[in-house]
């Protein structure tokens, strides 16, 4: 028994083990192709991507099987056993693993893909430098499990497919054109199930909610131009006509209530929302955003705004995958296609110019708040933009780590950059502004230096919203 069963078992693994390897990783690198084509905004290749996933996880795999080697060879594309059954693996794999590589995708935090967008990175370098490091630690328990799923279903391949069918195959090749029919129609079959199913989930999902998942340009900075925002949110009209200046080199506060407009007034500057009315003009660069040309021609417009500005988000998104040096280069090397060299020392002149220059080589886990804070104003300072935009860029904060970002920013804005800054810091606007604009329900209320606004609002509304945020403070 021994001697005949070994050499049976060996032969297997033989099969069975290079059979896995290669069909799992033709698999991956199919379905990142599916899962980034699924996600893409081309209706055409989402779609087709969407058919091959529902092909794939709507048919047995058995049947997949079956018509890799009675089919095709019916069709006349003839394959060697173990190749025709690399190729049925790995089109399983894809299926299935395409949908965790989308999901893992998805939850990568929104803040990332801004991050990534403001410093700069185009599609194919967002993906492959920024998401898809960070989506594959979502990915690896799932596809764990697909590989071992693999593992046994190629062994029932070894030992069914390789040997009983590929001879029985070709009897059957030998006698009858009616089993391609009858493959295509079983799969046919199975597929209106599992789509039905699949539908139902679907609406189950919808019903319980489903998860969504320097150089400093002092002197010639110019200025912001904004004229005539207008933008909603489905039947909520959060920018009514809103219109300001920034002249170089000066610093501009936007101060109001919660939910007045202001997150969604700096995202339109470079973009990260897009305005259904109005013009923005930062320098040479204006995008009129009613005749904004759809696709590829309007991307490239709001690139290009985009490109005008560096931006620190409220939660700094900093890149958890790469440490403080390579976070801050990343913008200028990649997307600017500055030399390396020559971006790291400027890079290291920033960390030291926020106070961080013995830190460059730590991850952002390994700092605190305001550190990690002060590292996002260095990246945006490393793209050498010629706007910095700060969205609430102390409201995450410890109070006792807010006063070393507020000095950065202050020091900044005593260099001539030129900044628009969102913020609840009463005290610090008063000190920092050259202008500020007070916004209330989409539209500004009250414009003028910050002794004006603050030291002697002219509005009730104004007067109001300061006096509850110092008695607040
Ligand atoms: N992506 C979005 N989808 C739907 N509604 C949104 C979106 N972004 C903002 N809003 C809504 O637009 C309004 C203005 O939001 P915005 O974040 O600009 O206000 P804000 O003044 O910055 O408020 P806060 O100080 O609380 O951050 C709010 O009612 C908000 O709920």
């Amino acid at each position: 028994m021994r001697n005949t069963a070994w050499p049976m078992f060996v032969g297997r693994v033989q099969v069975t083990l290079p059979l896995t390897a290669l069909s799992f990783a033709i698999g991956l690198a199919l379905a990142l192709l599916v899962a980034l084509a699924r996600i893409s905004t081309y209706r055409v290749l989402s779609g087709l991507a969407r058919a091959f996933i529902s092909i794939i996880r709507g048919t047995p795999l058995l049947l997949q099987l079956f018509i890799v080697f009675y089919g095709l060879p019916q069709l006349g594309v003839k394959f060697p056993p173990f190749t025709a059954a690399v190729i049925a693996f790995s089109l399983n794999v894809a299926g299935y693993a395409a949908e965790v590589v989308r999901s893992a995708i998805l939850v990568v935090p929104k803040g990332q893909f801004e991050a990534a967008a403001t410093i700069g990175l185009n599609y194919p370098q967002t993906p492959r430098r920024i998401i898809l490091p960070q989506a594959t630690r979502t990915a690896v328990p799932p596809l764990s499990n697909t590989l071992l799923s693999l593992l046994k279903d190629t062994s029932l391949g070894s030992v069914v497919l390789l040997t009983e069918l590929f001879r029985e195959s070709q009897l059957a090749a030998a006698e009858s054109n009616e089993f391609l029919a009858l493959y295509a129609f079983a799969g046919l079959y199975y597929w209106v199930i599992c789509v039905a199913l699949s539908a139902a989930q679907k609406r189950l999902e919808n019903a319980t909610g489903q998860v969504r998942g320097p150089m400093t340009e002092t002197e010639h900075t110019p200025r912001i131009r904004v004229r005539g925002l207008e933008k909603s949110f489905g039947d909520r009209h959060v920018l009514r006509g809103i219109d300001f200046d920034s002249p170089a080199g000066t610093s501009t506060v936007v101060l109001g209530a919660s939910g007045s407009g202001k997150s969604t007034l700096l995202r339109s500057l470079n973009a990260l929302e897009v305005p259904e009315r109005g013009v923005v003009a930062i320098d040479d660069v204006e995008v009129d955003f009613a005749g904004l040309a759809t696709g590829r021609a309007g991307r490239r417009e709001t690139e290009r705004l985009r490109g005008q500005s560096g931006m620190v988000f409220q939660a700094h998104n900093l890149f958890p995958h790469r440490t403080v040096l390579e976070d801050v280069v990343e913008g200028p090397v990649i997307a600017q296609r500055r030399p390396r060299e020559e971006v790291a020392a400027e890079a290291r002149a920033l960390l030291d110019q926020v106070g961080l220059g013995d830190r460059g080589d730590t991850y952002p886990f390994q700092l605190s708040g305001g550190q990690q804070q002060r590292v996002g104003i260095a990246r945006a300072l490393a793209l050498r933009p010629k706007v910095v935009l700060f969205d609430e860029p102390t409201s995450a904060l410890d109070p006792e780590l807010v006063g070393e970002v507020l000095a950065v920013i202050k020091d900044l804005a005593s260099q001539g950059w030129t900044t628009v800054i969102v913020t609840h810091e009463i005290r610090f606007a008063r000190q920092v502004a050259d202008q500020v604009l007070f916004l209330d329900e989409g539209v500004i209320v009250e414009k003028g230096t910050s002794d004006e606004v603050i030291g002697d609002p002219r509005e009730d509304r104004t007067r109001r919203f300061l006096s509850r945020i110092l008695e607040a403070g």
